[in-house]
């Protein structure tokens, strides 16, 4: 499988942006992967997708952020929108079965088409929670094939391993996923190659799944929402139109969302 810039260079610069949470009408909903990565607290989830997307390591990250970012890939040939939603962490609750899970969370595993469940090897509880996680995702996607790689990140750190490869191993199989150990810190390869399986993943599973014609229930919603986006986008540069024509612009304090698009250049 062949996956590149869209630009084409693959150390050269491109634009890392967090993109409002739900998709509008440029992405194609077929040609669309959309991933979210999860796990517990400082495992490294943000430092995986930052070294995905930029080839770097940064050491000091912005703790839950919950950043949405998105790129162009081509994927055996094929030029798809890559999306990859960053999560707060989840935690396990007292008895250990539940999970602590913020609603954002819930709102992420619904719209991914892929997983990314991450524990770090030098911290047991981390990898514990990955069960729990996995059954909170079946809940919210009780059928069909869910697409999972389960990462044990912070390889680099074998002095401090607390969980031995075998174990990661086992618990990769009974999620129904492969197993990848990494270190964001030290290897953009082997980050790189446990995205891309995921993506391929995703679309081969879109593929088994993609019997119906375009005019499913699920394109018509998002078509629906992507107008009222649209729709609302305009009734507020309306507004403001009116607020300038009657004097009132500048009197209060937008609180209409900040959608211009941040840089990042690696
Ligand atoms: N040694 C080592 N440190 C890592 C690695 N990946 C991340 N870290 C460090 O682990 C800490 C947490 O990384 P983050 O990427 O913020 O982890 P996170 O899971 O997004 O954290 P939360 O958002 O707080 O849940 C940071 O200090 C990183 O520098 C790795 O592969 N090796």
């Amino acid at each position: 499988m062949n996956m590149n810039n869209s630009s084409g260079g693959g150390s050269g610069n491109f634009l890392l942006v967090p993109i409002p949470e739900y998709p509008l009408l440029d992405c194609v909903p077929n040609k669309t992967v959309k991933i979210v990565v999860l796990g517990a607290s400082s495992v490294g989830k943000t430092a995986l997708i930052v070294r995905f997307l930029t080839k770097r390591f940064i050491g000091d990250y912005e703790a839950n952020t919950g950043a949405l970012y998105s790129r162009k890939v081509t994927l055996d040939g094929e030029e798809v929108s890559l999306q990859i939603q960053d999560t707060p962490c989840v935690a396990l609750q007292d008895d250990a079965d539940g999970l602590y899970c913020q609603e954002q969370i819930n709102r992420s595993i619904y719209w991914a088409d892929g997983y990314v469940l991450v524990f770090s090897i030098t911290d047991h509880s981390s990898y514990r929670t990955i069960q729990p996680l996995y059954q909170h995702v079946r809940r919210i996607h009780p059928s069909g094939n869910i697409p999972v790689i389960l990462v044990g990140n912070k390889s680099d750190l074998l002095r401090a391993r607390q969980v031995p490869v075998d174990e990661g191993e086992t618990l990769a199989a009974s999620v129904g996923g492969v197993y990848f150990e990494a270190s964001a810190r030290e290897n953009h390869e082997g980050v790189h190659a446990a995205f891309l399986h995921l993506c391929q993943e995703v679309r081969t599973s879109a593929c088994a799944f993609d019997t119906t014609p375009q005019t499913t229930d699920l394109s018509f919603n998002y078509y629906f929402y992507s107008l009222h986006v649209m729709v609302c986008l305009w009734f507020y540069r309306l507004i403001e139109l009116w607020e300038e024509l009657t004097g009132r612009n500048g009197e209060e304090a937008s609180t209409w969302p900040d959608l211009n698009p941040q840089t990042c250049r690696s």
